[in-house]
């Protein structure tokens, strides 16, 4: 399946947030959305998934979505949204029994996205009872319970400390290199956009149009071994952001 989005353009009220911005993501692609605080990427993907509709332009999904997908448009946010009471399978539980798959299948769904995200020793735990990290991989099988087409990212990892951000897109390599999905995966964090976009849109600060796509060939799979080409590529995309950053960050100091 494919998303394209054509023109977008979005105000809250008398401010632009949004201008013309228009790029796929296509079947199996991870494409990463940067820039400055503010610029509008969250919108971005809130228009994305239907969430809110763009003042103007149009964001467009196309193609098949893959077999006993129950939503193609998949979310994951920063803040894990489980429920404390459910245990680690009953939370990925419930998106299925939304969609009334139960018995059989459902529990055959739970065991293969635990086992895909190493969770199985702990489908009896509750929320309070994990990591961070264990919270966000509970979150990511619960997600991929749903057979998405394409998975809607939002600062995915940035509640988590630097190494546990680690070893959460190292299991997100290896998923997506198991089998690959799609996601609009926007972030903060520079080294994320690297590690794991085949495409990187660059958003100028508000109103967030697109400075630059940067394009990374490298395969996900390579990329923890070649750091230093990677570190190259981050600092590229930091040199397109930079004055931008820091116009917003004045912006923003500003207004306070
Ligand atoms: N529902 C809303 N009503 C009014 N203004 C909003 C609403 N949602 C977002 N905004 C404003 O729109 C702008 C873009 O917000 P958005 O959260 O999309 O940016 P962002 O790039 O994701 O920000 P950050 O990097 O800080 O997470 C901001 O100025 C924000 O205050």
């Amino acid at each position: 399946m494919q998303l394209a989005l054509q023109n977008i353009s979005h105000r809250y009220g008398g401010t632009t947030v949004l201008d013309d911005i228009s790029f796929t993501v296509d079947d199996g692609e991870i494409v990463c959305i940067v820039g400055p605080s503010g610029c509008g990427k969250s919108t971005l993907l809130r228009i994305a998934g239907g969430l809110e509709r763009p003042a103007g332009g149009q964001a467009l999904v196309s193609g098949a979505p893959p077999e006993g997908s129950l939503n193609p448009l998949t979310y994951i946010f920063q803040d894990f949204a489980l429920l404390p009471w459910r245990t680690v399978e009953g939370n990925v539980s419930l998106v299925l029994e939304d969609h009334g798959i139960n018995g059989r299948e459902r529990r055959a769904v739970i065991a293969d996205v635990l086992a895909r995200t190493n969770l199985t020793d702990f489908a009896r735990a509750l929320p309070r009872q994990l990591s961070g990290g264990m919270k966000q991989r509970v979150a990511i099988a619960r997600a991929l319970a749903v057979k998405p087409a394409i998975m809607l990212m939002d600062e995915p990892l940035s509640a988590l400390d630097s190494q546990t951000r680690e070893l959460l897109m190292d299991d997100l390599i290896a998923l997506w290199s198991r089998e690959r999905f799609s996601a609009c995966y926007v972030t903060h964090n520079l080294n994320e956009a690297v590690r794991l976009g085949r495409r990187i849109v660059v958003l100028s600060r508000r109103p967030g149009r697109i400075r630059e796509v940067v394009e990374i060939e490298m395969p996900l799979a390579e990329r923890a071994e070649r750091l230093a080409e990677l570190e190259k590529l981050q600092r590229r995309v930091w040199e397109i952001m930079r004055e931008e950053a820091r116009e917003a960050d004045r912006e923003i100091t500003d207004v306070a």
